[in-house]
C-alpha cells in the first residue's frame, strides 16, 4: 500500500497540492481526472521523485523505483519502433520487445522511426515501452494522460494490459472509456489538488 499524506507545494504564490492525501493499493488502477491545469502532472512529477513538495511525505513508495510516462512521448527518434522498446529491457530480454509491439498493435511498424508514426500510434508505443520496464519491477507505474490520440478500442485493450501489472498504477486522464476500467477513479477540481 502507497500512502500519500498532506503534500502541499505551490509554485510562487499559485498553490497546486494542498494538504493532498490518497492511498494506492498494492496492485490496480488509480485514474485521477479533472480539468487541465487542476494539478495532475504536478502530482505525478512529486510521485516520481522530480519534484520535492513543500510538505507531506510518502509512504511504501520508491521514487527511484517508479516508471513514469510523461505527457510527452519522449521517444528515441534515431532508434526504430522496435528498438525503442529494446532499449528499456536488459540484454537477455531484448528479444520481448516484439510482444510489445503487438500489444501496441504496431507490429508492422517495427522498423519504422517514430518520425513515421501517426500521433496515436507513437502514443501507444511510448505506453508500452512504459509497461515493458514497469514489468521488469517498479514500485509503481504512473501514467500521464497514457492515451492521448489512442482510439476507444485500442485504449481498452491496453487499460487491460496496465491492469494486469503487478505493481500500483496511477494515471491522470480526461474522459474516456478507459477511466471506467479503473479500480478507483477521483475527480478533482483545482487547483489546487485537495485532499481524498
Ligand atoms: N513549473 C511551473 N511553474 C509555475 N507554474 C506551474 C509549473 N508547472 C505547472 N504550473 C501550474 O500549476 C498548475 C497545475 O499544472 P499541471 O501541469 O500539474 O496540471 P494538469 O492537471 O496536469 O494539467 P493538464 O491536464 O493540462 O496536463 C497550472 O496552473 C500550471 O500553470
Amino acid at each position: 500500500m502507497i500512502q500519500i499524506e498532506g503534500l502541499s507545494l505551490a509554485y510562487g504564490d499559485k498553490r497546486v497540492l494542498e494538504d493532498f492525501s490518497l492511498s494506492l493499493p498494492d496492485r490496480g488502477v488509480t485514474a485521477l481526472s479533472g480539468p487541465s491545469g487542476c494539478g495532475k502532472t504536478t502530482l505525478l512529477r512529486v510521485l516520481a521523485g522530480l519534484q520535492r513538495p513543500d510538505a507531506g511525505c510518502l509512504t511504501g513508495l520508491d521514487p527511484a523505483r517508479t516508471v513514469l510516462l510523461f505527457q510527452e512521448n519522449r521517444l528515441l527518434p534515431w532508434r526504430t519502433a522496435e528498438e525503442n522498446i529494446a532499449d528499456v529491457l536488459p540484454r537477455e530480454r531484448r528479444g520481448e520487445a516484439g510482444r510489445w509491439l503487438a500489444l501496441a498493435e504496431l507490429s508492422g511498424e517495427a522498423s519504422a522511426r517514430p518520425a513515421a508514426l501517426s500521433g496515436g500510434m507513437a502514443r501507444r508505443l511510448a505506453l508500452v515501452r512504459a509497461l515493458a520496464l514497469a514489468s521488469l519491477g517498479c514500485s509503481a507505474l504512473l501514467l500521464d494522460e497514457p492515451f492521448t490520440g489512442v482510439d476507444g478500442p485500442r485504449a481498452v485493450r491496453l487499460m487491460e494490459a496496465v491492469r494486469a501489472l503487478e505493481a500500483p498504477v496511477l494515471l491522470s486522464a480526461h474522459e474516456g472509456d478507459t477511466l471506467a476500467l479503473a479500480d478507483q477513479i477521483f475527480f478533482f477540481q483545482g487547483p489546487p489538488l485537495k485532499r481524498v
